[in-house]
């Protein structure tokens, strides 16, 4: 084993140390070496390693040595160091520091003759002198350690029992006098510019003796503590890395897969694999871009017509020739199941356990054709975010017995997002998005907000005039037709207010739907202690959307804050139900059958398509699917096979309706 020579920067003094069992030098005597080495057990830092006290140890040169005289410390001659600006690193390095004269002159630099020191070893591992402070032995990496909040080794504190007593020090020969001065001088010369070298970091403990990490793994070092201009903490500036992830993102050409592919963009690179996408087949031009640009593995298509794909492999060539690559072209898969396909492929590690990426499977599509997509995605034990409500809506009790684990679901829609943001606030151990499940509580409340739409105070009057033009006009938010349409109908509520219910086991009744034009708070928990936590932001999905793939952490800088230095109003009223039905109808399909809820989605599923193509008046939506409803018979416990039967059953049913009325006012 080769022998090393270290200078302990603390003390120093060379911290030159002999293997175990060696003998000391032939010109020391026995009891000088034992002392030498229980000061050395005391000092020693692992080879390669941090040092005890925060101070990196730099090899080699200047080392104080047996027979070389020792500068008498002069009084006063460190305070006058600090003065000069000298202080920070020579206060830490406690005693050996005073013993050099700061300020003195440089000298010719002379060729040192070298005297034979102790035989050089390998260091033996220190023990964490670092952690013994006021941290009163927490480490790190202990269990205590939280992000941007670290209980720090008190390095900054001498720790003056750890320091030789004077008299220990070896009897320094005279003539060595002069060289020891240059030695010491150099020494503080070397130890100023090593304390500069560390950089922005050296105000850290450097941490020794915490275990060897497996190959390829960093260890976490705790960030600066910046401050803001007033002193008041701000955000680091460097903020967590974000754990790998893979996703697949299903209806990514969509308002929200576009947004979530903004959302992976923006993420700092190698954070996240896309694995796959899927969508319809109505904008081929984009999911083949898309494809190309994020190198998936799996295009889904759902339209699975010859003439489709072929021009789906045509554009993915092109954009490959534009891109310059010759391979990589994805495989594709089309069909109705194709992206319940996809949606399953995910073999996951376990969150958090660092054996592989996290698997996330953003479910983007519309309509309750995400169902099965969803089911999937959950067997497959991927963490599932949800924007698409109707799978929820429709599925219920088929999607919550999907679950592999507690918490699986992040919901995506902003309402749900900013429940389960708030929900974080108290104990609510229940539903599909908590990680431990007692079924206890301290909710009192959930108050779901909601725009109100573009048609807020209107007249039933005036609201059987409204064109698909004006009702896809979203006040706040720009999403798909159908998430448009069915919030100026509020149906988009009822269909969130069974949506609540379901992911948070909540009954309804304890679900109150408020208006709130401005779009600003989410939503809202009431604690049975009479508190209500909000979740506020301006109005952008990005937020949802990053906090689905990244739950339960935070990204960074994913969308501006609320503006909190400008006159700004939120306003809240309650919602008019007798000109807004379809809350209560939701209310009446969630408490009539588990099947219910999904005769009112796919009614109105149905009814939307007909206003869209002018088949059915604006007021007709809302009508038609509170016929079907009250046509239907529940059923207690639908398998997937029952849940699909009842669908189609509702949307034959809305289309009859939806044709006799047409035939009545002789509209097509
Ligand atoms: N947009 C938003 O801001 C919000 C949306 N949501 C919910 O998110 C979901 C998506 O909404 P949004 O993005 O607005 O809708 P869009 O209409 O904008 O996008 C729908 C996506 O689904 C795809 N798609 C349609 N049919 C299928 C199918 N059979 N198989 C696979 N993919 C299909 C579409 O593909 P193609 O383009 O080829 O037709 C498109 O990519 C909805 O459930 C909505 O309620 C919730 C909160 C906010
Ligand atoms: C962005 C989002 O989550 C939509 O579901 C939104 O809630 C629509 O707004 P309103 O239904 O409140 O009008
Ligand atoms: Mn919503």
């Amino acid at each position: 084993m080769r022998g090393s020579r270290r200078r302990c920067a603390t003390l120093g003094a060379a911290t030159s140390t002999a293997p175990a069992g060696s003998s000391p030098p032939r010109s020391w005597s026995r009891r000088r070496f034992r002392r030498r080495s229980r000061r050395r057990d005391e000092h020693d830092v692992p080879d390669g390693g941090a040092h005890p006290h925060g101070v990196r140890p730099s090899a080699g040169r200047g080392v104080l040595r047996p027979g070389t005289r020792r500068l008498r410390e002069r009084p006063g001659a460190h305070r006058r160091a600090r003065h000069r600006g000298r202080a920070g690193h020579l206060r830490r390095e406690g005693r050996a520091c005073r013993r050099v004269r700061p300020g003195a002159r440089r000298v010719r630099h002379r060729r040192r003759r070298r005297r034979p020191g102790p035989p050089r070893g390998r260091l033996r591992p220190a023990a964490p002198l670092g952690l013994r402070g006021r941290a009163g032995g927490v480490g790190l990496d202990g269990p205590h350690r939280r992000a941007g909040h670290h209980p720090l080794p008190a390095a900054a504190a001498p720790r003056r029992a750890a320091f030789p007593r004077p008299g220990a020090w070896p009897r320094l020969r005279p003539r060595g006098r002069r060289r020891a001065a240059r030695a010491a001088r150099r020494l503080l010369r070397r130890r100023r510019g090593a304390h500069r070298r560390r950089g922005a970091l050296h105000h850290l403990p450097l941490r020794p003796g915490l275990p060897r990490l497996p190959r390829g793994h960093r260890r976490r070092v705790p960030r600066p503590r910046r401050r803001g201009p007033r002193g008041r903490r701000v955000s680091p500036a460097v903020p967590d890395p974000l754990p790998a992830t893979d996703v697949v993102l299903l209806g990514s050409t969509g308002s929200i897969g576009t947004q979530a592919l903004e959302v992976i963009d923006a993420a700092p690179a190698g954070t996240y694999r896309v694995r796959a996408l899927s969508a319809g087949g109505g904008h081929l031009e984009l999911l083949a871009e898309q494809a190309v640009t994020h190198d998936v593995e799996v295009v889904a298509v759902a339209d699975d017509a010859p003439a489709t794909l072929a021009r789906l492999r045509e554009l993915i060539a092109d954009e490959l020739a534009r891109a310059g690559r010759r391979d990589g072209a994805p495989e594709i898969v089309a069909g109705p199941a194709a992206a319940t396909e996809v949606a399953g492929s995910l073999t996951p590690a376990p969150d958090g356990d660092g054996q592989g990426p996290r698997a996330v499977v953003l479910n983007g599509i519309t309509g309750s054709v995400g169902l099965e997509p969803t089911l999937a995605a959950l067997r497959s034990g991927a963490t599932l975010a949800l924007a698409n409500k109707e799978s929820l809506v429709v599925g219920g009790a088929l999607v919550r017995q999907a679950q592999r684990r507690p918490g699986q679901v992040v919901p995506v829609d902003s309402e749900h997002s900013a429940i389960a943001q708030a929900l974080r606030s108290g104990r609510h151990e229940k539903g599909m998005t908590s990680p431990v499940v007692t079924g206890r509580s301290e909710v009192s409340r959930i108050i779901l907000t909601a725009s109100g739409g573009p048609f807020r105070g209107w007249s039933r009057d005036r609201l059987a005039e409204v064109t698909p033009g004006q009702a896809l006009a979203h006040p706040t938010w720009s999403m798909g037709p159908v998430v448009t349409i069915n919030s100026s109908t509020l149906v988009n509520k009822g269909l969130e207010l069974i949506e609540a219910h379901l992911l948070f086991d909540v009954p309804a009744e304890d679900i109150v739907v408020v208006v709130h034009p401005q779009s600003v708070v989410h939503s809202m928990v009431e604690f049975h202690d009479g508190a209500t936590i909000a979740q506020a932001s301006p109005p952008d999905m990005r937020l949802p959307i990053a906090l689905g793939l990244t739950w339960p952490a935070r990204a960074a800088g994913v969308t501006a804050p609320c503006r909190w230095d400008e006159a700004t109003a939120w306003t809240f009223e309650p919602l008019d139900e007798e000109i807004f039905p379809a809350v209560r109808l939701a209310r009446h399909a969630a408490a009539a059958s588990a099947t219910h809820p999904a005769v009112l989605n796919a009614a109105n599923e149905q009814c939307v398509a007909a206003f869209l193509d002018g088949r059915l008046p604006y007021l007709g939506i809302v009508a038609v699917v509170e016929e079907v409803l009250a046509a239907h018979d529940g059923l207690a416990a639908p398998t997937l096979d029952d849940v699909l039967a009842v669908e189609q059953w509702a949307r034959r049913r809305a289309d009859g309706l939806i044709g006799a009325r047409s035939a009545r006012t002789g509209q097509r």
